[in-house]
């Protein structure tokens, strides 16, 4: 192995998803506000643990029981809604900055080897990531997973619905139907998607960017390069944490400019910390228990595949790597 590394983190780390989704949850139901709004949501639809609440009501989002109730609050809009976009640059900003993956004049030349290895099997992580989440929530030749998961089960473009029933012969239905079954036409279309069980897209894809970035961050930020020394006795010494103010530095951490190093892990765990809240924020305000257990369930089995996986399954090991490894 031609670096240091501490052990990657347990697969328990992650019990702080449910754990924020049940705190969450509980907090729904003790909160005088939360329990206020749905106390008036119960007028349009029976409100219970496994019925649609709060703002899955659409109206709900129109009435501003707590800022982060509402749909339209600004982190919701520019952060959530465009998440992957603020994962993929906080992603790429790890590959352009962190000695792991930077390429250095200082590096040995096992490194130079290694380092397009781990570049390819970065990216590899990120490409396998990035299309769960858009088979997922954008596209699955055709409407994406969660809409037509949505539909099988029951659930149906409603106002739009009555809107096509009252044009009768004039136009076919079926062709207007096709148009509608994404949640994104649906609404679009001035209609309310309703009826069938539907995954949460924010909880399965803020867990899924949150795991990603902190794997991938504890990854590369327990990575130190070989000492000189220990590079020239073709042996490792010990482990070496870069924030370890009495450790020497490495030649690696020497040429790295240390600023664009600190700032790519503060992108990223900026990103993981609000993506966190906003999780919290979906766990009170929106959908019901189902449906944020089978997002968050959906999310953890995409983790598994990319991050806990490949620790015991070599030949996966081989092809997708482990962060900073
Ligand atoms: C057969 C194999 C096919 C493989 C297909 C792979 C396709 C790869 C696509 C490549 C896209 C790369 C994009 C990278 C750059 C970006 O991230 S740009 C995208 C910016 N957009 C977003 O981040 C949107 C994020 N929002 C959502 O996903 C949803 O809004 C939501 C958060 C899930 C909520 O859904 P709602 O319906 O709004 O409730
Ligand atoms: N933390 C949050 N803040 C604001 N709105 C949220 C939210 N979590 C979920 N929502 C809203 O609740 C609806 C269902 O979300 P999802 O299925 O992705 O979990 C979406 O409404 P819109 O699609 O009308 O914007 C979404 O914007």
């Amino acid at each position: 192995m031609s670096a240091h590394h501490r052990h990657p983190p347990s697969p328990v780390v992650l019990l702080v998803y449910p754990v924020t989704l049940l705190l969450g949850s509980l907090f729904s139901i003790i909160s005088p506000t939360a329990r206020a709004s749905r106390g008036h949501t119960t007028a349009s639809s029976p409100s219970g643990p496994l019925a649609p609440s709060l703002a899955a009501d659409l109206h709900i989002s129109e009435s501003p029981v707590n800022y982060f109730a509402r749909k339209n609050n600004i982190f919701n809009l520019y952060f959530v809604k465009i998440g992957w976009l603020w994962t993929t640059l906080a992603f790429f900003s790890l590959l352009l900055c962190q000695p792991a993956y930077r390429s250095s004049s200082s590096s040995s030349q096992t490194q130079q080897q290694t380092r397009p290895r781990r570049i390819l099997q970065a990216s590899i992580r990120y490409i396998l990531a990035t299309s769960i989440w858009y088979l997922m929530t954008q596209w699955f030749f055709g409407p994406a997973i969660i809409d037509r998961s949505f539909v099988i089960t029951g659930g149906k473009c409603e106002q739009v619905l009555n809107e096509v029933g009252k044009i009768g012969s004039e136009e076919s239905p079926a062709v207007h139907l096709e148009t509608l079954f994404s949640a994104v036409a649906c609404k679009a279309a001035g209609g309310s998607w309703k009826g069938g069980h539907d995954i949460s897209g924010h909880v399965f894809m803020l867990v899924l960017a949150t795991a990603l970035l902190s794997f991938e961050a504890i990854g590369v930020g327990a990575f130190t390069a070989p000492s000189v020394t220990s590079q020239a006795n073709g042996e490792t010494t010990r482990d070496r944490k870069p924030s370890d103010p009495t450790s020497p530095l490495t030649s690696e951490q020497l040429h790295t400019p240390g600023t664009m190093r600190t700032w790519s892990l503060r992108l990223v765990w900026s990103v993981v910390g609000l993506g966190w809240w906003m999780l919290f924020m979906t766990a009170i305000w929106f959908h019901t228990w189902l449906e944020k257990w089978t997002g968050l369930s959906v999310a953890l089995a995409s983790i598994y595949i990319v991050y806990i996986l490949p620790r015991t399954l070599a030949p996966w090991r081989e092809m997708i790597g482990l962060p900073g490894v």
